[in-house]
């Protein structure tokens, strides 16, 4: 794995209307909630990778009281793919086999690629990083907010009623973290796993990835003034 820097933070807030802000943030959605479709019999998700910029835009446009009430590698086919605990043992292990990261050059920062093919539906790599209630991440976010120097890897998804979060700021070896948005090219998608109880981000293949490909899903971010702020969430 070749050194790496993180993604520069988000910058402009001015297109950004204070109303829809206020409004999203208080509807539970703080950032980057994806739209993403479920087959049926998956377990759900809806959910969100970066709440980044909603930090910094909360930060401007709400005080901390309204802010704080609200952050292998064998191929395995289809048929495997059916069956959740054909993953687990993946997730427990704590699988990454056939990624690396690398610095893309560009604005984003890191990213992760792919060093082996990779066919649809396979598991990819898990959004590994702390398990939150939605009130946990809520106060998790107030603090994080007081620091622009914490990048934004919060994670939010519902899961049965309830909206839950991955919290993956702190710095580790795990990949899942820093794969980038792409809502035209994206490659793979999260998909939530169960293992004891417990709901898992997993990232499958959308479609079969080739080596040297650079993996991105679909933060899912579709509200327009957010977009219209940082344009590459429609790229
Ligand atoms: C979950 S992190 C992904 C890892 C990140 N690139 C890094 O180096 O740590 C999400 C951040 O990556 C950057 N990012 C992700 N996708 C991007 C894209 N398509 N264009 C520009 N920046 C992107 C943004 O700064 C975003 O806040």
């Amino acid at each position: 794995m070749i050194p790496v820097r993180p993604a520069k933070r988000f910058q402009s807030t001015a297109n950004v209307k204070p109303e829809r802000l206020r409004k999203g943030l208080l509807k539970g959605q703080f950032l980057f909630a994806p739209d993403i479709s479920i087959p049926e019999n998956d377990v759900l998700l809806p959910a969100t990778t970066d709440n980044e910029k909603s930090l910094i835009l909360a930060k401007k446009l709400l005080n901390e009281e309204i802010l704080s009430s609200l952050r292998r590698s064998k191929r395995i086919g289809i048929t495997k793919y059916k069956s959740a605990t054909s993953f687990d043992s993946f997730i427990e292990s704590q699988c990454e086999d056939g990624i690396e990261a690398r610095d893309t050059g560009t604005v984003k920062g890191r990213g992760v690629f792919t060093t082996k093919k990779f066919y649809r539906n396979d598991y990819i790599v898990e959004y590994a990083g702390e398990l939150l209630t939605q009130n946990e991440a809520k106060h998790r976010e107030s603090v994080y907010g007081r620091n622009h120097k914490i990048g934004c890897y919060m994670y939010y998804f519902k899961w049965g009623e309830k909206v839950f979060c991955v919290d993956a700021t702190e710095e580790t070896n795990r990949l899942g973290r820093l794969i980038n948005h792409s809502r035209k090219n994206s490659n793979c998608q999260p998909k939530v796993f169960v293992i004891r109880d417990q709901p898992r981000l997993v990232l499958v293949a959308l479609r079969d990835i080739e080596v040297d490909e650079e993996l991105f899903y679909d933060y899912g971010e579709r509200r327009k003034d957010i977009i219209d702020a940082f344009p590459w969430l429609n790229e």
